[in-house]
């Protein structure tokens, strides 16, 4: 992926495999990118949570993050609550983080914002 695009603004690929883990420094160097976000899980995975006023509106939100997920072919893992959702990306595929779960966090935020 190329630093020109903007995160929010890529689009996701298939990655596939261990080439695709992406290492401490990039990590470190995307982390900035997607404020809000932290790393869990020893860096294999990135999490935020989004608080709503309402079940309603965070249904809502669940359900275009469901479309982004679909659009681009990269699922988060979802802790459903009545006034908050918690989301992590992780890619299986690689074992750990991508460049598609930083892509679909900064999609998230677009999303909440
Ligand atoms: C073929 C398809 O691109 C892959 O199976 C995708 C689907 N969605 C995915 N989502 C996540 N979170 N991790 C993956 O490795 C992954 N792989």
């Amino acid at each position: 992926m190329s630093d020109l695009v903007p995160l929010v603004q890529a689009h996701c690929l298939p990655r596939r495999g261990v080439e695709h883990r992406l290492g401490e420094a990039r990590v470190r160097e995307l982390l900035p990118e997607v404020p809000g976000w932290e790393l869990a899980e020893n860096g294999r995975a990135l999490t935020r949570t989004f608080r709503f006023d309402d079940y309603h509106r965070t249904m809502a939100f669940v359900n275009a993050l469901a479309y982004i997920a679909h659009r681009e072919d990269h699922h988060p893992d979802l802790g459903v609550h009545y006034d908050r959702c918690v989301v992590r990306y992780s890619t299986h595929d690689v074992g750990g983080l991508s460049e598609n779960d930083f892509i679909c966090a900064a999609k998230t935020d677009a999303l909440a914002a």
